[in-house]
């Protein structure tokens, strides 16, 4: 959980601090801070100021462990520890190598530093009721091993309470991958910017609480760094969704149509429907096989109902101009005919959603599908994988063994689409390499039919004009808040229903 979005104060957008720099980027603020005269040694104090303030409240009458490592991460320990000592509290430092081998800022640092030093050996953790984990952070350059990985090892095993400087040891903040072994920390203090690692999963997961620290870097060296990731908060698309002036019509909040899957199979376009007008579209279409008319009638009430047989029955669906974005893939079946509907949406221009079958059904030509979306740049299309039909798709032409951040990307580059991967960490990657990372989502939200009620927000956010990128993240969030909302005990139904009092509240 992110409990503490400072804003730096020397500008004023408050998006600014959902922007998540790698590692790279942040050694790169951190250059151009140093280059604007603001010394590293500052940086450095403040740093470990904000991370011994994090730990002193769980060190009451207990001695604190302080793990060093041999760069800047070991650095600010060596700040905490001074500021925990000065605090009070009993503190043991312990360095991963010698003190003599210490450079820069580190260095300096250390010779702050009164007590003793302790070679990092097997007697960790000691005494110690507390952890601070200061061994690597954004310079983590390979696996961690040795001795750092037995301290790791014995520290997760003792169950103590552990503050992680900038990341937990062994996480890659680029990533949110484990590289060897990491740290499970109780509290991770970072600097300036968050890391993708902090809401990557299992990263997210293994930082605890989260909190960010302003340590006197200017929120101008962003203007050269120009970040690519953001956090998913509501600050980015909240705007947006609200059209701005009274005299509306239904049709000025867009026309979702949803392409139905056949009588046995209407569940999951009537959830996305919806879901399509709870989310704000102004009207909502299922276009549904001939035979299964009478069960979708059956069931449907403000949403309407027409013929969509076949591809021809879905090109009629969408000779009216009015219907702006449509829904395909949920329950629509594996093969030829989802394949053919969909490449006749997408010939027709209209703002597509992409899921399920219709994602599946391409798995042995990818490059149709990709050819298809690409010979018109300008029409949104936006795909919502799992993991599961993300490997299908994109199996083949995506390295698989990159990070999910990574995947992500490529696959919105390669395809032409805005990529939204689902997942604890759904992940929204756009053409032009720039991605959105939500964390919102709970546990209880992994229940059936409730891809088709996101693909449903999101088409309606499309149809009421919103980027694809800005409505693909906006409708992972209020996915995400709407089961908060519902709680635990949640199927996919409670989540439309939940929708109006997410949307009450953002607009208030
Ligand atoms: N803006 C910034 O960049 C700031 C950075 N600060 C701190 O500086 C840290 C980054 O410092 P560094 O770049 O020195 O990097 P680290 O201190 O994270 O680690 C680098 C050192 O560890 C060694 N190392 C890396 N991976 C290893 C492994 N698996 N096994 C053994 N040795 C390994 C490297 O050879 C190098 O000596 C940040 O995480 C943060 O804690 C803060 O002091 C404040 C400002
Ligand atoms: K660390």
């Amino acid at each position: 959980m992110i409990n503490d979005w400072k804003r730096d104060g020397r500008r004023s957008r408050v998006t600014e601090v959902n922007e998540l720099l790698t590692t790279a980027e942040m050694a790169e603020a951190d250059r151009l801070a140093i280059a604007l005269g603001i010394p590293g040694i500052e940086l450095m104090e403040n740093a470990g100021r904000a991370v011994a303030a994090a730990a002193l409240p769980l060190a009451r009458g207990t001695e604190v462990l302080v793990m060093c490592g041999p760069g800047n991460n070991g650095g600010d320990g060596f700040v905490a520890a001074r500021h925990l000592a000065a605090a009070g509290r009993k503190v043991r430092v312990m360095l991963l190598g010698e003190v003599g081998r210490l450079r820069g800022d580190a260095a300096v640092m250390a010779a702050r530093w009164d007590g003793d030093v302790h070679l990092l050996g097997p007697d960790v953790p000691g005494a110690a009721g507390v952890v601070v984990d200061a061994l690597f952070g954004a310079g983590l350059s390979k696996p961690v091993d040795g001795a750092a990985a037995a301290a790791i090892e014995a520290v997760n095993r003792s169950g103590l309470p552990v503050v992680a400087v900038d990341v937990p040891t062994g996480l890659d903040g680029s990533s949110g991958q484990v590289r060897g072994i990491a740290v499970r920390a109780t509290r991770t203090v970072t600097f300036f910017r968050l890391k993708p690692g902090h809401l990557l999963m299992p990263g997210r997961d293994l930082c605890g609480e989260v909190r960010l620290a302003d340590i006197g870097i200017p929120g101008s060296v962003l203007d050269d760094i120009r970040p690519s990731a953001f956090a998913n908060r509501r600050e980015i698309w909240a705007g947006r969704l609200c059209l701005g002036r009274r005299d509306i019509h239904k049709y000025d909040r867009g026309h979702v149509l949803v392409v139905g899957g056949d009588q046995w199979n209407t569940g999951a376009a009537r959830l996305a429907a919806r879901a399509a007008l709870r989310a704000g579209a102004g009207l909502v279409t299922v276009a549904s096989p001939t035979a299964a008319l009478p069960v979708y009638a059956s069931h449907l009430t403000s949403v309407m109902l027409r013929d969509g047989e076949g591809v021809e029955g879905v090109k009629a669906a969408l000779a009216d101009p009015r219907r702006n974005a449509v829904v395909i893939g949920p329950a629509a079946g594996v093969g030829d005919a989802t394949r053919d509907k969909v490449c006749a949406v997408l010939a027709a221009g209209r703002s597509a959603v992409l899921d399920a079958d219709a994602l599946t059904s391409f798995e042995a030509s990818p490059e149709q599908l990709f050819g298809a979306i690409l010979s018109d740049r300008a029409r949104p299309v936006v795909m919502t994988p799992h993991e599961g039909e993300f490997r299908r798709l994109f199996g083949s032409v995506v390295d698989m063994d990159a990070d999910k951040l990574a995947r992500a990307r490529a696959a919105a580059r390669l395809s032409g689409a805005v990529v939204l991967l689902k997942g604890t960490d759904t992940i929204v990657a756009a053409p032009d390499g720039k991605a959105w990372i939500n964390d919102n989502a709970p546990e209880w939200l992994a229940t059936a039919g409730s891809g088709d009620v996101l693909a449903g927000i999101v088409a309606a956010l499309l149809a009421r004009g919103l980027p694809a990128p800005l409505a693909a993240a906006a409708a992972a969030w209020l996915h995400g808040a709407a089961a908060l909302r519902a709680g635990p005990g949640l199927i996919a139904e409670d989540l439309p229903e939940a929708i109006p009092s997410v949307l009450r509240e953002l607009r208030n």
